[in-house]
């Protein structure tokens, strides 16, 4: 059956993705193979001192998303989506939506990049005895309950951005395991909220004397493969502004963009590993067993059927890197010459790759927000170099490149020198790959890993959760989710794999070491510059 048919004939199923600067949308056909996709971008605001982004840009967001899908449909195939056979939302993790019982927002959604959390996250880490970092949601809560944050006493539900939108398209009040590991820790043996955690959680706020309970505010967890309900009438305007959808299609349960780039990369399954490069940058490894202990620099977390997964988690990537890239575009501009954003960022990206392997001594810190993992709570966009260091574009822009993954680096080595982590295979997905073999090479160099890139990198988020909900309605009973990527999916393809060289990896060394010497200059920078 042609793409145009199976769209006719309500066959596709939907993936949505709210990435931190773009949200995505892919349709894929039965075979998951992509047929149409949409973008969106849109930015985090910082407001009275917290990132976030509003109601009215959630939605507006999804619906302009949505319309870019449809257009492409009919560019593509002269036709429109009435009928689709699953949906599936997903969206960056954790921070704060708290919600009363009239559904109402009682404070700004408080997004993953805010590290106003470091109180409520290291005592509840010491509490638990289990690392819980700056940006889950029950960081933010118990940091709001220490601030005396006065909307407490109305909250009803709290959630993750992906929960909040399919919870308004379907009436469920559901988590996909992934998303909800991001909230709470999560006991794998019973795929739910750790009990023993949240009675902790309960005695310390008994003194404050709410009318909730953390597990009634809670979203209930689902596991993939299961329903997560239907799309409603109201669901299908909120997502379709021009009324052709129809109500009634069955959507996955809605996962984080962790769960959905390890699916996206076939990495489900223990020896497994993947890092997502985007406006953040993350790896996971689905682990064989239990680390030896708790790092403040490492995230446990699930994969989307339960199996326990150790992330290293950095707030800054791109964001930085695109400021640059608007740098550049003025410049064209005011030489008048032709502007095409993604021809910049492959000329540059390509251009980096003639630099020294050590970047000629240039350190850049790419830090617009704090980063957890080299243990700021603020962030300064920093460019450092001495009189003698070899400064020209390339060697500029690949500092800029390694700068993207450079604080991934210094948590995976913990992870592989100290806790002698075992993994066959790393994939990497997200923006930063769209231009082929640059940040690959770089990554590959860094982690001293061979890193394998599949087609579908530029958009693996929407890809992913299209995937699930494809699972959802195209699983054989009893197949599992690991089957059903292996056969139906993958079939074997496991990408285009690029190894570094010794030169490479003694080059990426050296980027790091003085990188970590010159972190005291970024102190400097955050105690001086305002
Ligand atoms: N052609 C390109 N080559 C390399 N990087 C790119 C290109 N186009 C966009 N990017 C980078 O990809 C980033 C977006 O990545 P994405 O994974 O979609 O982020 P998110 O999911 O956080 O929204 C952009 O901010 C930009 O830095
Ligand atoms: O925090 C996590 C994962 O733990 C992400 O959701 C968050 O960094 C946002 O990711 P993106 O940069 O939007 O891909």
């Amino acid at each position: 059956m042609d793409a145009k048919n199976i769209i006719e004939t309500g066959k596709a199923v939907l993936g949505i993705e709210f990435g931190s600067t773009r949200i995505k949308a892919i349709l894929v056909a039965p075979n998951n193979q992509s047929i149409a996709q949409g973008s969106f971008t849109w930015e985090n605001k910082i407001v009275d001192g917290l990132w976030t982004y509003s109601v009215d840009d959630i939605w507006n967001g999804l619906q302009e998303c949505y319309i870019a899908l449809r257009e492409n449909v009919k560019s593509k195939y002269n036709t429109d989506i009435k009928v689709l056979a699953a949906i599936g939302i997903s969206a960056m993790m954790h921070g704060y939506m708290a919600f009363n019982e009239d559904q109402k927002l009682l404070i700004p959604f408080r997004t993953w990049r805010n590290t106003n959390t470091v109180k409520a996250a290291t005592e509840l880490s010491s509490l638990f005895n289990f690392n819980i970092p700056l940006r889950w949601s029950i960081s933010h809560l118990y940091q709001c309950i220490l601030d005396k944050e006065r909307h407490l006493q109305e909250v009803k539900f709290i959630t993750t951005l992906a929960g909040y939108v399919h919870w308004q398209l379907t009436g469920e009040k559901v988590l996909g395991i992934g998303d909800a590991s991001g909230m709470f820790p999560i006991d794998s043996t019973t795929k739910n909220y750790d009990a023993e955690m949240i009675r902790k959680f309960e005695e310390l706020i008994t003194p404050y004397h709410f009318s909730w309970k953390l597990q009634d505010i809670l979203p209930s967890i689902l596991l993939a493969g299961k329903s997560g309900g239907t799309l409603t009438k109201e669901g299908a305007a909120l997502l379709d502004s021009s009324g052709q959808l129809q109500p009634g299609c069955p959507l996955c349960p809605p996962e984080g963009d962790a769960g959905t780039g390890m699916v996206a990369t076939n990495a489900i399954r223990p020896r497994t590993g993947n890092v997502s490069a985007g406006t953040s940058s993350f790896s996971m490894i689905v682990l064989e067993r239990e680390l030896s202990k708790a790092y403040e620099v490492i995230d446990m977390v699930t994969t989307p059927d339960g199996a326990p997964v150790a992330m290293v988690h950095c707030n800054n990537c791109t964001s930085d890197l695109n400021s640059w890239i608007n740098i550049f575009k003025e410049y064209q501009y005011l030489i008048g010459a032709k502007i095409d954003e993604s021809e910049i960022y492959e000329k540059l990206f390509s251009h980096a790759l003639e630099g020294d392997n050590d970047c000629g001594g240039l350190i850049y810190y790419n830090y617009i927000s704090g980063e957890p993992v080299t243990g700021l709570t603020e962030g300064r966009p920093l460019f450092v170099r001495s009189v003698n260091d070899k400064f020209n574009l390339s060697n500029f822009i690949k500092s800029q490149l390694y700068a993207t993954i450079c604080v991934l680096k210094i948590g995976n080595d913990i992870l592989f020198n100290d806790e002698k982590v075992m993994v066959d295979r790393i994939t990497a997905h997200g923006g930063l790959f769209k231009t082929k073999n640059v940040a690959q090479r770089f990554l590959a160099a860094a982690l001293k890993t061979p890193i394998s890139i599949m087609e579908t990198a530029g958009e693996g988020g929407a890809w992913g959760i299209a995937l699930l909900a494809s699972f959802l309605v195209n699983k054989e009973t009893n197949q599992t989710l690991d089957e059903y990527l292996n056969h139906k999916v993958f079939a074997g393809n496991t990408g285009i794999e690029v190894t570094a060289n010794d030169d490479e990896i003694n080059g990426f060394n050296a980027y790091t070491e003085n990188y970590k010497l010159g972190l005291s200059i970024e102190q400097a920078a955050i105690k001086f510059k305002k």
